[in-house]
């Protein structure tokens, strides 16, 4: 279901969307779920008329039968595999991440899930010219973008690249929703949120039932957007508490027990020594064999050198 808009029926003027709006009827999905007698008094129009929009809304979400040879060709054709371009990884993934799934990497600080994240950004950006949304509740970092870049084909037009990866900050879980049901959302093949954990760290001395109810909504707006518009949706999420002391067990993700069923594909990322990180597959829905893990090293340089040499490239940014 799509977001309410004027186009859905001349009674829905701006000054009436914006009245449902502000009882957080939204999405066409919550039109109709909404009670009619509620509506009409909110809106000042006749109970019927408020039928007549549900079942237009209705009608034009009806879904049609199509034969399963053609449902498979289009599934085929809207299928993008989000690569890292780093060949360890992409082989223990099969190939790369296919879209429409929902993908977590967890870890402690300083593992290398931001990297991953970047990693996949760049080389979905600069070598599949796919366009990516990065939602940041820190710094966006371009520069870690260019240097990644740069070890991924140092001859391509890498501002090209950076054209395509669109940062937004994110403040709170209320203005993460908003935005997964924005319009431009369908323009992107990947949609990091880095991190997921964050926005849920302000809200977890609430009730526990408020809390859940908001990751479930989150969880199913995030499984919306990878399935409906066929994009990877990858989230960061730190971890509650690290492996016991001499044990080499993987630690807890933060969100808990019931997030823990919502990710296609789960990975948890480690920082080994130096440039070298490791990658387990903790969780794939798709694949009869968890388990996998990877080591590989990322390319990093000094951050002076970086600066200086993008300066001498680039001298109008
Ligand atoms: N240019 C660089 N040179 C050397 N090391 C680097 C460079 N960039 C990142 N690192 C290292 O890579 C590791 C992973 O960083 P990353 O930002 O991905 O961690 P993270 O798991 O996202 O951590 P956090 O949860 O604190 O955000 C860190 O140990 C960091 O010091």
């Amino acid at each position: 279901m799509n977001l309410l808009s004027e186009s859905i029926s001349p009674l829905l003027t701006s000054d009436k969307l914006e009245l449902l709006k502000a009882h957080k009827i939204l999405t066409s999905l919550d039109f109709v779920q909404y009670n009619n007698d509620k509506i009409a008094n909110l809106i000042g129009q006749n109970v019927s008329e408020i039928i007549k929009i549900k079942d237009q809304i209705l009608a034009a979400n009806n879904s049609k039968s199509l034969r399963a040879d053609k449902l498979y060709e289009i599934i085929l054709k809207r299928t993008t595999i989000i690569k890292s371009g780093i060949d360890m990884v992409d082989k223990m993934l099969d190939g790369g991440i296919p879209s429409g799934r929902l993908v977590e990497v967890f870890g402690e600080p300083g593992s290398g899930k931001t990297q991953l994240a970047l990693q996949l950004t760049a080389n979905t950006a600069l070598k599949q010219q796919q366009t990516v949304c990065y939602l940041t509740t820190s710094d966006a970092n371009a520069e870690r973008i260019l240097e990644i870049m740069h070890s991924l084909q140092e001859d391509a037009d890498h501002l090209n690249g950076l054209e395509r990866i669109h940062f937004c900050y994110v403040n709170d879980v209320y203005q993460l929703m908003e935005m997964l049901w924005a319009p431009g959302m369908r323009e992107y093949k990947l949609v990091v949120i880095d991190s997921l954990a964050t926005l849920f760290l302000p809200i977890r001395g609430d009730s526990f039932n408020d809390a859940i109810s908001l990751l479930n909504k989150v969880a199913s707006d995030l499984k919306r957007l990878a399935v409906v518009h066929q994009c990877v949706v990858l989230t960061v999420n730190h971890v509650s508490r690290g492996p016991a002391e001499g044990t080499a067990s993987t630690p807890t993700p933060f969100l808990g027990r019931y997030w823990c069923s919502v990710p296609n594909l789960t990975l948890h990322s480690k920082h080994l020594s130096k440039d070298e990180f490791q990658l387990t597959v903790v969780k794939n829905i798709y694949s009869p064999d968890p388990g996998p893990k990877c080591s590989f090293r990322y390319f990093f340089r000094s951050r002076v050198d970086v600066k200086n040499e993008f300066k001498s490239i680039y001298p109008h940014i």
